[in-house]
């Protein structure tokens, strides 16, 4: 409850459009009664009146019809309007909804995400609110219009007849029953196909990521195997819902007739004795009819209000991460030299492990520096903690001599440059990514920073240039070129330390080179960190740290590290001499 209270604050700046909402809401209930009265003054006093004269009887089914016009021209004009403002208040409070949780999400830390598949969050986002938007625009109005219109009908039967309501009171609870038991049978059949329709598109949504793997391992004969498993059960829970369709639907319709049946077979009896008019029967089975759409309607809701709550908490859940604290709104806003300095600084991402440990080290303008290690030694650690990516949990890291914490995140990412091994672009075209969507930033700027990186050339070669579409996080440009137009962006936004996550893949000779060119380059006026893997790129660098299982062991150039016959050393044996 606590839940549908927290989404109902959603609500509260369109309260007048609720008030509204439910206004029109009543008087549709309302006009919804009186065609059936309508019918039945005309049948009662026109059509079976032979008190009247045949031209006052026609006058008066005449005027009854130009009512029973009226009445259902209102029915349509507020039917439309409730529909409206329902979808407008639905999809309004769902818009800001959707609106607050994103930006929540952009304010999460690194951490976050490490722990949440990017596929749950995309659901949250998107799905789940689509279930609550549900809620907004079917349950809050249309309950008033159901309770109101299933009282309504009882009271006008009562004022039809009250001795043939009582004596007919028992199709009721039978019709109530019955409907109960197909929406939960119905209910059930439905879950079992989302259930498998999630199981399908998870399925579909991990594989063909994976393509690549299935093809370099010719498993395409058990991926049709493990797929038709999925889609089976998809297959077999459609068949059960359709069962609980062809047995429940059809029992329901036909209590509806026997109900009717009953109706007139009590009622002929009233008639007979004359105690009911025909148009009061007439009435009666109108009733009737306008009886099972609210119960239709209210065993519906159910069910979502059932997915609205589940929908609600997840929302809530994600709505409720801490978001992350780094650093000071008013902290430090630039960074003057660049000189980043890592004083017994210890690491973790999750208790169980230090990644880094006890870990010293400075990074300074107008050297180019080299962090190696073998994998998993804690290299790319090492750059999430500088841009602030990442807490650490003892020891300082400085930037300028000020910690870290006493600068304003913002500012300082923007003004620290970590390209990492898989760089993602964005759809939009080349010229995008690069300037970042700044459209006030110049053609001509953009080709500078991009000739200043040495992939001008490689750009201006493609069909379209600058405009070439990019599609899918970049597919079909290579990992390496990637990383370069990532470096030329920071360098168009001026950033005073760049650190670059050599990417493992296989990187070409030419992008290879254009890379350490680049680097040098830069490395005179910025602070430049190269993390390695393979040690020839950072032989000529002016400062190598060497990692090994989250420690710093060496420090110093390609030749004092050979001497010292170290871990550098023996990486560079197994690396170069076979
Ligand atoms: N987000 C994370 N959550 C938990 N553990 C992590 C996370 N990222 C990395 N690790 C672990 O931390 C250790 C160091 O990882 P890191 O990426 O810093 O290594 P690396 O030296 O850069 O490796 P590589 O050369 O393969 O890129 C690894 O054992 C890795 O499994």
């Amino acid at each position: 409850m606590n839940l549908i209270m927290r989404l109902l604050k959603y609500a509260k700046p369109y309260k007048f459009w609720f008030i509204l909402a439910i206004v029109v809401v009543i008087s549709l209930t309302f006009v919804t009664l009186l065609p059936p009265q309508i019918v039945r003054s005309a049948v009662n006093n026109y059509i079976t009146n032979e008190n009247l004269s045949t031209q006052e009887r026609f006058s008066g089914i005449f005027k009854m019809a130009v009512y029973f016009l009226l009445s259902t021209t209102a029915i349509f004009v507020l039917e439309y309007v409730s529909i409206i403002i329902t979808t407008f208040l639905g999809g309004k409070i769902v818009y800001d909804i959707r609106k607050d949780l994103y930006r929540h999400v952009l304010r999460l830390p690194m951490s976050f995400f490490d722990n949440h598949p990017s596929g749950q969050i995309t659901t949250r986002i998107a799905n789940d609110t689509q279930n609550v938007m549900e809620f907004f625009t079917s349950v809050v109005t249309s309950v008033f219009n159901d309770v109101f219109l299933l009282t309504g009908v009882i009271i006008m039967m009562l004022k039809v007849s009250k001795s043939l309501f009582v004596n007919i009171s028992f199709v009721f609870p039978v019709l109530i029953v019955a409907m109960l038991l197909f929406r939960y049978f119905d209910l059930k059949a439905y879950r079992a196909v989302r259930t498998n329709i999630s199981k399908v598109n998870a399925y579909l949504a991990e594989h063909i990521a994976g393509m690549p793997v299935v093809k370099l391992f010719n498993a395409e004969d058990f991926e049709r195997r493990e797929f038709d498993k999925v889609n089976k059960s998809l297959y077999d829970a459609r068949i059960k819902q359709m069962y609980v369709f062809a047995v429940f639907r059809p029992t329901v319709s036909t209590l509806y007739r026997l109900a009717i049946a009953a109706i007139i077979w009590m009622g002929a009896k009233y008639i007979i004795a004359k105690t009911l008019n025909f148009g009061d029967l007439y009435a009666f089975v109108a009733y009737l009819e306008l009886f099972m759409k609210p119960l239709e309607d209210l065993s519906e809701k159910y069910d979502v209000i059932q997915n609205t709550t589940a929908s609600a908490e997840k929302i809530f859940t994600l709505m409720d991460e801490n978001e992350e604290h780094f650093g000071k709104e008013d902290g430090k806003k630039v960074i003057e030299k660049g000189v980043v300095e890592f004083k017994n600084v210890w690491f973790r991402y999750t208790k169980d492990r230090w990644i880094l440990k006890d870990i010293n080290l400075k990074f300074e303008p107008g050297k180019l520096i080299a962090v190696v290690g073998e994998t998993g030694a804690g290299k790319t650690s090492i750059m999430n903690l500088v841009n602030g990516m990442y807490r650490i949990q003892k020891g300082e890291i400085l930037i300028d001599g000020v910690n870290l914490e006493n600068y304003n995140i913002h500012c300082l990412r923007k003004n620290i440059s970590a390209v990492p091994q898989d760089v993602v672009l964005f759809s939009g075209t080349l010229l995008d990514n690069v300037r970042l969507f700044h459209d006030e930033i110049s053609e001509e700027k953009v080709i500078d920073a991009l000739k200043g990186v040495y992939v001008w050339d490689l750009i201006e070669r493609l069909p379209e240039g600058l405009n070439t579409k990019i599609i899918e996080r970049g597919k079909g440009i290579s990992a390496g070129e990637r990383q370069l137009i990532a470096l030329a962006r920071s360098v168009l936004f001026d950033a005073k330390i760049f650190i670059l996550d050599e990417a493992t893949s296989n990187i070409d000779v030419q992008t290879e080179e254009r890379i350490q060119k680049a680097v040098r380059e830069l490395s005179q006026k910025k602070t430049v960190v190269m993390i390695a893997h393979r040690l020839a790129t950072v032989v000529s660098a002016d400062v190598i740290y060497v990692v090994h299982n989250g420690e710093l062991v060496e420090s110093g150039t390609h030749e004092e590290l050979m001497k010292k016959k170290g871990v550098y050393y023996k990486l560079y044996e197994v690396q170069f001499v076979k």
